[in-house]
């Protein structure tokens, strides 16, 4: 499958049926139909098809879907079975929240340290990772086969350090200062703007006009 054909909307969409496979593998389910898989995530049997037949072959008529098979190609698809080495720059609240959250590694997403400037974390420790300077990065990247840095630092400083970050060989960037810096960045370079605030915002909406916010959006 020409993976340019797949909608935004339906890569959208895979880390979430990715979630409940594998908790239906945990629960030792091994085939489901769409109208089960449906009934689990309130989307529509026909959404469900519509999605999962963009990569072909999954489901059988009357057979339902083989949740280990299927696991493992969305898997794939998300680029999830193989180790992907992260660091994260701003060692503070949030990034030494994120360095302490072992499931990312389930995922293979594997912290492999985390960078500061301030000189009073230098050598600590954040479960086993350790807090390393920022005049360590430029060696640390290709050393490392670093891929993703996760941005947890001002957003004043988001675009110089994003910048340096891309010049020593960082690919990735999961970026949690409050800028849209894929606006800014070279096009090779894949941004994932996190904003928590704004989910809050949906939540808000949804509250004040009492909407029904338990389906998911299509
Ligand atoms: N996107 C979201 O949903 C979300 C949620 C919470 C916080 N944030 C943002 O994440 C960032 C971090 O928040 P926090 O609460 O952890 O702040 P914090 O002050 O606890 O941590 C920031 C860390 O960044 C370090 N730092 C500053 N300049 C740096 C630089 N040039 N290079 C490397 N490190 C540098 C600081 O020394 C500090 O340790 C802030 O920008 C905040 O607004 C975003």
């Amino acid at each position: 499958m020409d993976e340019k054909l797949i909608s935004k909307a339906v890569i959208r969409r895979l880390p979430r049926y990715y979630r409940y496979l594998g908790d239906l593998l945990d629960d030792g389910v091994e085939r489901i139909s769409s109208g089960e898989l449906s009934n689990r995530m309130k989307v529509t049997a026909s959404q469900i098809r519509q999605d999962l037949n963009n990569f072909g072959g999954f489901g059988q008529q009357g057979y339902g879907y083989n949740v280990r098979y299927l696991y493992a190609e969305i898997g794939k698809i998300l680029g999830l079975n193989h180790t992907h080495n992260m660091i994260i720059v701003g060692a503070g609240n949030l990034g030494q929240a994120l360095a302490n959250y072992k499931s990312f590694e389930n995922s293979g997403f594997k912290t492999v340290a985390l960078f500061d400037v301030n000189p009073a974390v230098k050598g600590k420790k954040v479960r086993d990772i350790e807090i390393h300077m920022m005049n360590e990065l430029s060696e640390f990247i290709p050393d490392h086969h670093v891929e993703i840095a996760a941005l947890t630092l001002p957003k004043s400083e988001a675009v110089s350090v994003a910048e340096k970050l891309v010049d020593y060989g960082v690919k990735a960037i999961w970026n949690f200062a409050h800028t849209d810096l894929n606006l800014l960045l070279p096009e090779d370079v894949v941004v994932e703007n996190v904003h928590l605030a704004e989910s809050l915002m949906r939540l808000s909406y949804n509250l004040t006009t009492k909407k029904d916010s338990k389906v998911e959006e299509k």
